[in-house]
């Protein structure tokens, strides 16, 4: 369980985000969305220890943030907008570096089934001649390596063709009702929120996504 208590973060005195509380329990995928600027990167960098809240508290299942950070990590795979990758390295190359500087040994048909179960079959392929959307699922295989119970994910989806969304989403899918990871994960695409999701966070002062949710029947805690 992830539970986010009174969480704050302002920039000097500019307040980013403001009171939020909520809990993910195992096997969840929370949607987190917002009008761009409302906050949703930032608190995923909190979540993934990156950046320090200005106020509240954070656990995951009976550890603190702030006595047990080290530990915690271990426990999160955290996808961030941008891609990181070796670009001119096959993706069989990437996920053996990015295996080496994880917490944990997988062999290397491990490391390919990760690609295979995501519909990346290019592992023989150097990564600048795989698609936007193959890049991405590459970075999704690279954050799983190390068996994260929590997974944060930012725009993982963004910029890419329908069939590949849809592989990823069935992919999260499994993971969370299969494996019982906790998702979080950020979209603009309130379709794909909505059909991926259990229940959605909307973050920043516009109505605009809440509005949109609630009409589509979808469970939303509103901050
Ligand atoms: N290091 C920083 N110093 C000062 N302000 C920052 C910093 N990082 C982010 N901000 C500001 O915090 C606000 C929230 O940014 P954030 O990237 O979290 O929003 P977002 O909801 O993820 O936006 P988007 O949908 O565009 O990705 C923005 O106004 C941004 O300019």
């Amino acid at each position: 369980m992830l539970k986010v208590e009174s969480l704050a973060k302002s920039y000097r005195n500019k307040v980013i985000i403001d009171d939020i509380s909520f809990t993910i329990n195992k096997g969840d995928i929370v949607g987190l969305v917002g009008e761009n600027g409302a906050g949703k990167s930032t608190l995923l960098s909190i979540l993934a220890t990156l950046k320090k809240p200005t106020k509240g508290n954070i656990f995951l299942e009976d550890k603190s943030f702030d006595h047990s950070k080290k530990a915690i990590r271990r426990e999160i795979g955290y996808v961030p907008q941008d891609l990181a990758l070796w670009e001119e390295f096959t993706v069989e190359e990437n996920m053996i570096f990015f295996e080496q500087l994880s917490w944990v040994n997988r062999n290397k048909d491990e490391l390919r089934q990760l690609c295979v179960d995501m519909k990346l079959e290019k592992w023989k392929e150097p990564v600048h001649s795989l698609s936007g959307g193959m890049k991405r699922k590459l970075n999704l295989a690279i954050s799983l390596i190390h068996q994260p119970n929590l997974l944060l994910l930012d725009e993982p989806t963004v910029g890419i063709d329908l069939k590949s969304k849809t592989e990823i989403g069935n992919y999260l899918h499994t993971l969370a009702k299969k494996q019982q990871k906790m998702i979080i994960y950020t979209s603009h695409d309130m379709e794909e929120i909505r059909q991926l999701c259990d229940y959605v966070i909307v973050i920043g002062k516009d109505t605009f996504y809440k509005e949109i949710l609630l009409k589509s029947g979808k469970p939303v805690l509103s901050f």
